[in-house]
């Protein structure tokens, strides 16, 4: 609920990192991250390899405590046993009982959870033509997955949280298991949280982003908000250098090849005319972030948390 002075309440935010660290043996998987991540949203969490993202996605879903700082789920802090019926967790590693036939399987969810819809688990599993009385051993690998996801949903989670679930997945039950994920979230107001390797998926199906490197998050907030604060601009490079005016904006990535050089920036004043100006898209805005750690982030004001961050 919003307040009278249009101050979203605690509830709205789905989940609210305030500084939360993970430090295994080896040292720290994540550091310092303070993000909120708006109710309703399906938010992609992206990230290169050992950029923190399961440890992120552990911390939330219970399976590891932080070192540092305080997470919450929908206002309540993550180890507050409260949480617990409001979220559920789908690894790439989908933990089913392999001797179980499906509709045993989901029987077994209705029996762990007070609030279990078998309705939208059987039709989950129907859809995707996986009898119920198959021992989920014998499924394939894209039938198990869709098993899972009816786990998921039939939990009724208010936060789906999804660790690379369709990575095993051909295209096309890649598709229909993302066409399937988007309308069970929509239809219920689900917050989902997805990490993924394919941009072009978390371009297709995510609102938010959440975009982690070296175990800090370097891209905070809604597509709509982030995508119009960068531009790609193009330009000569006469002495193979970028050229300084470039100096003069937050520069995520400048590459320069032959005379030319091309750079994606936020840019803070206007541009030189001889540059050529154009809108990136989605996945080129987060390849650039990826290839580039050391940029400057970026949060938008919904996915700041109060504490200041300095953001260019
Ligand atoms: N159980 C663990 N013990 C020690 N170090 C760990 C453990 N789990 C993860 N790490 C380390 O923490 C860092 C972050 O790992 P994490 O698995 O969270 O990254 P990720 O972004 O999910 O990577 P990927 O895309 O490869 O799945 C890595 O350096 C990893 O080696």
């Amino acid at each position: 609920m919003s307040t009278a002075t249009g101050t979203p309440g605690a509830g709205e935010w789905a989940v609210r990192a305030d500084g939360i660290g993970k430090r295994y043996r080896r040292g720290w998987a994540l550091r310092e991250c303070s993000f909120r991540l708006p109710a309703g949203r399906i938010c992609g969490l992206v990230g290169p390899n050992g950029a923190g993202k399961s440890t992120l996605l552990g911390l939330m879903s219970r399976q590891l405590q932080p070192t540092e700082g305080e997470l919450r789920l929908f206002g309540t802090p993550v180890d507050d046993p409260a949480v617990m019926p409001r979220f559920a967790f789908l690894g790439q590693d989908k933990p089913l009982f392999k001797r179980f036939t499906v509709a045993e399987t989901l029987r077994m969810g209705g029996e762990l959870n007070p609030g279990w819809d078998m309705a939208a688990a059987e039709r989950i599993v129907r859809s995707g033509g996986v009898p119920l009385d198959a021992r989920v051993g014998t499924l394939s690998g894209g039938q198990r997955t869709r098993v899972g996801f009816a786990l998921a949903f039939g939990k009724r989670p208010d936060l789906l949280l999804l660790d690379e679930p369709m990575a095993d997945l051909d295209p096309l039950a890649r598709d229909e298991m993302g066409t399937l994920l988007m309308a069970e979230a929509v239809e219920r107001g689900t917050t989902v949280l997805m990490s993924s390797h394919q941009l072009t998926e978390v371009e297709d199906m995510c609102d938010f982003l959440l975009v982690l490197s070296g175990g800090r998050v370097r891209l905070a907030g809604s597509a709509d908000e982030l995508l119009p604060a960068h531009t790609l601009v193009t330009g000569l490079a006469p002495d193979g250098t970028p050229p300084p005016e470039l100096a003069a904006h937050t520069v995520v990535e400048v590459r320069t090849e032959g005379r030319q050089f091309q750079a994606l920036i936020r840019a803070s004043g206007p541009l030189p005319d001889a540059w050529s100006v154009d809108r990136p898209s989605l996945e080129e805005v987060l390849l650039a972030h990826l290839r580039s750690p050391d940029a400057p982030a970026l949060y938008v004001p919904d996915a700041r948390t109060a504490e200041g961050i300095t953001t260019p």
